[in-house]
């Protein structure tokens, strides 16, 4: 696995819920043909499933807390092993959530060339998120748990944003701009990488 990940660009992509994490990732497989794993989808995949551990996740994340690093570093893993064969580079959306999750990844797997901050407003989240929950059927886009998801959001995460910048890797990509042009800044940092 270490081996064959060398080869393989890991960007992070990191922001607040409904900062748009999942619409830039969206283009960046179309453009790029990178493959995008989303920890909230994978976990949601697990939830929708049925199993055992699908009901503990849900009763987490219904509540707007972080479920337990090793089950969603674990979910990730196995992900990228399944397309590490065929995959240019990988979008790891929505994590790390915490420092610590951030160090754990790079143990485990391997470290990212990139870090995509996609940055928003509070107010802006808010307003995407209960708009998105109109249709999205997800048990976390609510007004309460939204709220929850914010503060843990500046608590938690924002901190990873201060960890990677010493490295040097993060760009800081506006995310009150309209899709497209949002989309232009992500390609522009995509682009910089060697
Ligand atoms: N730049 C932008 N302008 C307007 N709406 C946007 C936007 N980026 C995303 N959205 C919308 C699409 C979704 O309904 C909602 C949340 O986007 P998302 O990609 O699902 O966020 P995330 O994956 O970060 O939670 O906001
Ligand atoms: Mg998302």
């Amino acid at each position: 696995m270490a081996d064959k990940i060398k080869d393989t660009k890991i960007i992070f992509v990191v922001g607040g819920p409904g900062s748009g994490k999942g619409t830039q990732c969206e283009k960046v497989v179309a453009k790029y043909g990178y493959t995008h794993l989303s920890s909230g989808d994978l976990l949601r995949a697990e939830v929708a499933s049925g199993s055992e551990r699908g009901k503990t996740l849900q009763a987490i994340m219904q509540k707007g807390e972080l479920v337990p690093l090793d089950t969603v570093l674990d979910m990730i893993k196995d992900a990228m092993i399944a397309k590490v064969d065929v995959s240019k580079g990988f979008l790891i959306d929505g994590y790390p959530r915490e420092v610590k999750q951030g160090e754990e990844f790079e143990k485990k797997i391997g470290a990212p060339c990139l870090l995509l901050y996609i940055d928003a407003k509070g107010e802006t989240m808010v307003k995407r998120l209960m708009k998105r929950g109109e249709t999205s059927g997800r048990a976390d886009d609510n007004e309460e748990t939204i709220k929850k998801r914010l503060d843990l959001y500046y608590k938690a995460t924002e901190p990873v944003i201060a960890f990677y910048s010493s490295r040097g890797i993060v760009r800081k990509i506006d995310s009150e701009l309209p899709v497209d042009e949002v989309f232009g800044h992500v390609a522009k940092a995509i682009d910089g990488l060697k």
